[in-house]
Parts: C-alpha cells; sequence; structure tokens
C-alpha cells in the first residue's frame, strides 16, 4: 500500500495548498527560532561568567539553549502532523515541537504533542469525541504535505475500527518497509498508548504486552514525555535500559529524533563504569549470579576483610615490637563497623583506633622502661637525693632554676607516639592486611579466586556445587575479566565498600589552590607592568585571585547523560527498563540503587522471557522492593506481525502462559506464514528465492545461537556476528540477539534445536516468530514441532 492509497475525498487540492502555505509559515518560523537561538548560544558560549552565581547561571543557559537547538533541529523531519478542529471552533496544530508566534500574546503556531491539549489528537474517538470535530493527519516528505486524512469525529462511528486513530496514516506507518532503525510514532501514537506515555511520573509502572504491541516505542516516548514535562527529571536524566548492544543500536535514533539528549542508554553490563563485562560463562554460572542470596556471600565476603576473629597480629615499629590481641581487633572492627559507614569509609576509623592503641602501648613499653631504669638507678644509689643535687650543681655553676613547665611531658610524647605510629610502615601493613582498603574488583576478584575465600563466605548460602560454578581460580591460563552477570555483583559490592573519598578531596583542594596560586601570579605580573600613572587600572585592582582563577575555570558542558554514564553513583530522574522480564533479581537491585525515587516504567512481555535468571511474574520482582505499590497496564494490539503470523504462534504461546492473551493485530498482510524441510546447508539457496521477490526490504534469518555462525558462512552477502548492521539488506541472528527488532521478512531457521537449546527455548522461538512486519517462512532441519505444526494446521 502506498501513501497515496491515503488520500481521502477530503484532500481536495486547495485543501492541501492550504496546509502547504501552513507547513511553508511554521518551518519560516522553526528557521528563525534555531537563528535565534544559535545567536544566544554563541553569546552565551563567549561571556566571561564572573562571579561564581554569574558562571552558574551561565552553564545554565548554555545547557538550555544547547537542549532547545537539539529539538529544533530535531524537528525537521515531519514537524507537523496534525491538526484538531474543535467543536468550539479552535484549530490546533499538532507538531514535534512547540512553536510560539512572534507576538507575545498569540496562540502558539505549533503545539508540542506532549501538551495537554493535544491529548485530544490521539485520544479522541466517535464514541468520545473529547470536543474535537475534525482530526487531521498531515502527511509530509521534507518541507512537503504529502497528502491529508481526515476522520470526522462526531459523524457515525466507522464500525469495528473506532479505536484506532488515524487508521490510514496508521496502516501506512505500519506497512511502510524497515530500515534496521526504529522510528519515533509520534503522529500515530494510538489511545492506549497514549494513556500510558501520559501517566503519573511517581511509582513503578508496569507495561505488559506481546508481541509487537508497542511497548519499546511507548517507553521511550514517555521519556520524552517526562523530560518534557518534570525539570527535575530532566536534570537527573531518564536511564534507558536494553537487553543487548544491538537493541541499543537499533533504538538509539528515537529520542535523539524527539530532541530528547538528557537519556542514557545502557545494557546492564555498561552500569558500571570501567569494566567492560565481554567474558562469557556458563548459563548455570550466569543464573546463580543473578540470584538474591549473592548479595548475602557478598556482604559476609566484605565482612570476612574486616579483622577476621581469632586475628593476633604482632606490629613491627623499629625494633620494638607490639602485639594486638584477638580482643583487640575484634572491638576495633565492632567499634569501625557500629559508624554504619561502608567498608572503606570506616577504615579511618579503624586505623586510628589502631594507631591510638600501637602508640598507647608504645608509651606503656617506654614508661616500663623508665620505672625500670629508674628503679635500677635508686638501687645503686640509695637514698642520695639526684634532684637537689643537681640543684646544687645548676646554682654552682650560675644557673638560675627553671621555673616548673606547664606542658604534660606524658601528653607530648604520647602525641609524638601517635605521629611515629600514624606513619610507620609496619602499622600501616597491618591495617591493611587486617582492614584493607577494596575496590569492587578486587573483592571480587580474590574471592572467586580463592575456593578457601569462597567457601568461608558462601558458608550456609551456597552448596559445594554451586561454589564450584562461581569459582575461578587464579593463575595462567585461567580466565580472566568480567561477563554480565558479574555487574550487579560488582556494584552491589561497590555500595557495600563505598569510596574513602579523603584522599581525592584533598587533591582537589590542592588543585583549587594551585589554581589560586597561578591566578595569583598573572595579577603579580600585571601589577609589575603598572606605569607611573596611577590613574590607569591593572587587573588586580579589579578582581582578585580566587575570583580570577574561578574564572578561567573550564565550564563542564558535559549533558547529563554524559555525567551519569562516567558515575556509578549517579542517581536518575526515572528508569525505564526494555525487555524487563530478562532481569535478575540481582540487576533489579542495582536499578533500584540507580532511582531511590522508584520512578520507574518497566516495559516486558513475561512469555518472551529468555534469560535463565528471568522473570516468570512481575510482583517477584518487584516485591522486595516496592511491595505491592506498583501499577500493572497492558498493551493488546499488535503493530508489527500480521493476523496470519500471529495465528500459528497460539498453541505455542499457550504452552508459555497458559493466561497470555495474544494480542489482535492491526492488520492481515495476505500472506501466509510457510514451512519447509531444509538442512542447514538449504538456508542460503531459500534465502536468495525470498529475496528475488522482496525488492527494497530486509530480511532476517533467526537461528539457535550455535548455529548463527555456521549459516551464516554460507551467506557472504549478509552481515552476522556480534554486532550485525541491522541496516543491510540480509542479516543473521542467533536468536539471543533477535530480541525487540524487527524485520519485513523473517525465517527462522531450526524451531526445534531453539526450543531444546535452553530451558526457556520456547520463549526464544515465540520471540523469532514474532519479529516479521510481512512474511515468515519456517525452516526445519528435522520435524517441525508439534506445538508449531497445530499452530500451521490453525
Ligand atoms: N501507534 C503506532 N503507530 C505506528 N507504528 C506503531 C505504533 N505502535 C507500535 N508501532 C510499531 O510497531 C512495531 C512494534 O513496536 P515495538 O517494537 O515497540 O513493540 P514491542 O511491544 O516492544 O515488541 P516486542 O516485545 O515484540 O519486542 C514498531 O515498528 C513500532 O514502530
Amino acid at each position: 500500500m502506498s501513501l497515496a492509497d491515503h488520500v481521502t475525498p477530503h484532500d481536495a487540492p486547495s485543501d492541501r495548498d492550504r496546509e502547504q502555505d501552513r507547513l511553508t509559515l511554521l518551518y519560516a518560523r522553526l528557521d528563525a527560532l534555531r537563528a535565534t537561538t544559535r545567536e544566544r548560544l554563541a553569546e552565551v558560549a563567549a561571556s566571561p561568567g564572573g562571579s561564581p552565581q554569574a558562571r552558574t547561571e551561565r552553564d545554565t543557559a548554555f545547557t538550555e539553549y544547547t537542549a532547545r537547538l537539539a529539538r529544533l533541529e530535531a524537528a525537521e523531519n515531519g514537524l507537523c502532523f496534525g491538526r484538531l478542529d474543535l467543536r468550539s471552533g479552535d484549530r490546533h496544530y499538532i507538531g514535534r515541537v512547540g512553536l510560539p508566534a512572534e507576538e507575545a500574546d498569540a496562540d502558539p503556531l505549533l503545539m508540542d504533542w506532549r501538551a495537554p491539549a493535544a491529548r485530544a489528537f490521539y485520544v479522541a474517538t466517535s464514541a468520545a469525541p473529547e470536543g474535537v470535530h475534525r482530526r487531521r493527519h498531515i502527511v509530509t516528505k521534507g518541507r512537503r504535505v504529502v497528502s491529508l486524512d481526515d476522520e470526522v469525529l462526531d459523524g457515525a462511528p466507522d464500525a469495528g475500527r473506532e479505536h484506532l486513530a488515524g487508521n490510514a496514516a496508521l496502516l501506512a506507518a505500519v506497512n511502510t518497509g524497515r530500515t534496521g532503525r526504529m522510528h519515533d510514532i509520534v503522529a500515530t501514537l494510538q489511545a492506549e498508548q497514549d494513556t500510558i506515555i501520559r501517566s503519573d511520573q511517581n511509582g513503578v509502572l508496569v507495561v505488559q504486552g506481546g508481541p509487537g504491541t508497542g511497548k519499546t516505542a511507548v517507553a521511550l516516548h514517555r521519556a520524552a514525555y517526562l523530560l518534557y514535562h518534570s525539570a527535575r527529571i530532566a536534570s537527573r536524566g531518564v536511564l534507558v535500559v536494553g537487553p543487548n548492544a544491538t537493541f541499543l543500536r537499533y533504538i538509539g535514533q528515537v529520542l535523539p529524533g524527539l530532541g530528547e539528549t538528557s537519556v542514557l542508554l545502557s545494557t546492564v553490563g555498561e552500569l558500571f563504569p570501567g569494566v567492560v563485562a565481554d567474558r562469557s560463562e556458563p548459563p548455570a554460572a550466569a543464573a546463580l549470579k543473578g540470584q538474591p542470596v549473592l548479595a548475602d556471600v557478598i556482604a559476609a565476603a566484605v565482612r570476612d576483610r574486616q579483622a577476621p576473629p581469632g586475628a593476633a597480629f604482632d606490629v613491627r615499629i623499629g625494633d620494638d615490637v607490639v602485639t594486638l590481641e584477638p580482643g583487640f581487633w575484634t572491638a576495633a572492627a565492632d567499634r569501625a563497623r557500629a559508624t554504619g559507614r561502608p567498608h572503606n569509609k570506616a577504615r579511618p576509623i579503624f586505623v586510628r583506633l589502631v594507631v591510638d592503641e600501637v602508640a598507647r602501648q608504645l608509651a606503656a613499653q617506654a614508661q616500663g622502661l623508665a620505672d625500670r631504669l629508674e628503679a635500677e638507678t635508686a638501687q645503686l644509689l640509695g637514698d642520695v637525693d639526684l634532684d637537689a643535687a643537681a640543684r646544687g650543681d645548676l646554682a654552682r655553676l650560675g644557673f638560675e632554676e627553671s621555673p616548673e613547665s606547664d606542658v604534660d611531658p606524658y601528653t607530648e610524647t604520647a602525641l609524638d607516639l601517635r605521629a611515629i605510629a600514624a606513619t610507620d610502615p609496619g602499622v600501616a601493613a597491618a591495617c591493611e592486611a587486617l582492614w584493607p582498603q577494596l575496590t569492587a574488583q578486587r573483592l571480587l576478584a580474590q574471592l572467586f579466586g580463592d575456593p578457601a575465600r569462597l567457601a568461608s563466605a558462601a558458608d550456609g548460602l551456597l552448596t559445594a556445587d554451586e561454589q564450584a560454578l562461581l569459582c575461578r581460580p587464579a593463575g595462567i591460563g585461567a580466565p580472566t575479566g568480567w561477563t554480565v552477570a558479574d555487574v550487579p555483583l560488582l556494584d552491589e559490592a561497590a555500595q557495600l565498600l563505598g569510596e574513602d573519598d579523603h584522599a581525592a578531596k584533598a587533591r582537589a583542594a590542592q588543585a583549587r589552590d594551585a589554581e589560586i596560586a597561578y591566578a595569583q601570579g598573572v595579577l603579580d605580573v600585571a601589577a609589575g607592568s603598572r606605569t607611573e600613572d596611577k590613574e590607569i587600572l591593572t587587573a588586580g585592582d579589579l578582581i582578585d585571585a580566587r575570583r580570577l582563577a574561578e574564572r578561567s575555570r573550564v565550564a563542564d558542558h558535559r549533558t547529563v547523560a554524559e555525567r551519569a554514564a562516567v558515575d556509578r553513583t549517579w542517581t536518575f530522574g526515572h528508569v525505564i527498563v526494555d525487555e524487563a522480564q530478562e532481569l535478575s533479581p540481582m540487576a533489579w537491585r542495582l536499578l533500584m540503587r540507580r532511582c531511590p525515587t522508584r520512578s520507574m516504567t518497566l516495559v516486558g512481555d513475561v512469555a518472551q522471557t529468555s534469560s535463565p535468571g528471568g522473570l516468570n511474574a512481575w510482583g517477584e520482582a518487584l516485591e522486595p522492593f516496592v511491595g505491592d505499590r506498583w501499577r500493572l497496564t497492558r498493551l493488546s494490539v499488535n503493530y508489527r506481525t500480521p493476523a496470519e503470523i500471529m495465528a500459528i504462534t497460539g498453541p505455542l504461546l499457550a504452552t508459555l502462559d497458559a493466561d497470555a492473551e495474544p494480542p489482535s493485530s492491526v492488520r492481515d498482510s495476505g500472506v501466509p506464514p510457510w514451512h519447509a524441510s531444509a538442512a542447514l546447508t538449504d538456508v542460503a539457496a531459500h534465502v536468495r528465492a525470498e529475496l528475488a521477490e522482496l525488492g527494497e526490504r530486509r530480511l532476517a534469518v533467526i537461528t539457535p545461537d550455535a548455529v548463527a555462525a555456521e549459516v551464516a558462512a554460507a551467506l557472504p552477502e549478509a552481515s552476522a556476528g556480534p554486532d550485525p548492521d541491522l541496516t543491510a539488506r540480509v542479516v543473521v541472528l542467533g536468536v539471543g540477539q533477535a530480541k525487540g527488532l524487527e524485520f519485513d521478512v523473517v525465517l527462522v531457521v531450526d524451531p526445534a534445536g531453539m526450543i531444546d537449546a535452553s530451558p526457556r527455548g520456547g520463549s526464544d522461538l515465540y520471540v523469532a516468530l514474532t519479529r516479521a512486519t510481512q512474511r515468515l517462512g519456517v525452516l526445519h532441519p528435522g520435524p517441525l514441532p508439534d506445538v508449531l505444526a497445530r499452530g500451521f494446521r490453525s
């Protein structure tokens, strides 16, 4: 179906001409606003800033103008896509951004799709017209109007489809050939989707929906909506978590296309800055690492590093040895832990207690020595009064007796001894051995690399077999690096360890002092060049060194997303999780830490769960964090998969979730799915036959993960591998990579192999079968699995 098919009788040339005039006006206004914003941005960038307050204002203005310009630039394609004629006689044009009129008190020329008054464009129906007389979809190409599609809502409802807004525009959108990149759907959002997008930002909102119901699209539009409406969310940014890097690339242009830059797209594996989780591991190990008991194991592992009971330790200071008994270490560790601080931040308390104790023992040793010497001397000299003798000697030499010192020699000695102990390498080594400064990486590497440490931390928590799954003994040839399932564990550890930022703060203060000293040097040079003419002012007359240093400091113009990406402790204004059913309990713990306000949108489909640690029910994941305080919404219409394809998945879906309601497809394609018996070596021939019929459309071959490379090897024209180019005409994917993606034509290879490959193999097959927007073929080396054979017969 081409766009021309949607020109309705209302699309008379004169009507279109009028809309073209309006569109030309809107683009002129857009160009003018862009020019003004660019000028303002240049002015702000060039302004010196001055006082700290002026500098903050300059940085805020810079961020503001940059964001505004991004929005205006992004609005180029599809600037205006709709018009609402209200029964009141008012008329609104709806578009990707709001465009104010030139006159301050005039109505806006274009209303942002997120504005409250634009809502009727998406939700008004004949049954509930919301004051709308006519809804017009304006289809454009570049800056040209291509066609108009009108619905008159106070007429008779269109039987059966009255709930779908802008039928023709919607069908044109869902039938369009796919490009390998997801596009926004602002022009054709449907009422059930719009309601979710606009729903309250507070609390956890779960969006459950079958394949192709627009969960991803809705989640991304909700991010854009919340950023538009909430300054709090805009200032902290939105985190969007997706299942893999291929998927993130697929959705990557939707939010920039909507003009939003305060969004960080990430997989869970990328959420620990500095760690690249590129190691693979057996599914059983990954599943175990996802279990909440690992949080207890890690907590025990941290505690094991805090002066383990029974430790007696000799601290060597120069020639002296101080023995610290087990009781002391236990008491010191208890006192440090009682502060409630994380390990590295409690460490200074522990160290201070050790230093005090060492100094006390040294003082006691010195005192003991002095007492012993005095006693021995007294024994040698009998009753001689040494003090009186000394006073007599001094008087004979002509010295006056000195007054009594008011310094307590004992305290002075103790302070000296403290200083000695605090800087002594032996004391430092003892503290490092019994309460080491730890990074998350070091803690976990030592835990998993040492069976004895693991056995101690996992005592009573994990079986010996489970411990063996986690163990990765160190040594030559041993695996190094981190897996995706390690990342939530690293985060858990980092949380318990904390970061002792004393050193970093001291370095920052030093750097600040150095900047001020440098600025003072600059001012001194300026003062040195002062002429005899006292009327001529130099820099030093106008500004002091501190202000000059502050002025010279380079402004941080990174976006919220850029700052959040490198900061593990960043907390986001809102978190969106796509394919949320895949996350393990440990991954949920990590995400909850990133969002203490619990303003979250979780979208997914429990029937599509394929990860071994993934979800069976939403409550299971959320209960530990929010109890039953979460809202569930559902999406019910499948915009991707034609009815003919969904029909064959019915029996399979029933085996995955007996209660699942299959989503109803928004359209038929007229092409029934087919299946053929074919060895892996025959796949290439089938692909070429399909390509001959395809025209410009895109095809994906989806296989069990284990055979993707073999199938790809026979198709040199296909893009494949860990990082496939989704815009290529043919792509070969293992089923694990196909989650969330879609293609015009899909060939599913070896469905029985997919089912058998993992305990969640049925879900994997369901994902593979529901990726096509037009045509589906199934190639099976052996017999067709019964659950699919029944689907084809239905
Ligand atoms: N209102 C709409 N107008 C036009 N296209 C739509 C609309 N809603 C969804 N779509 C399209 O339907 C397709 C499926 O959407 P999306 O990928 O968001 O679904 P999903 O529920 O996340 O699917 P899955 O769970 O199978 O990955 C996309 O191409 C999307 O653009």
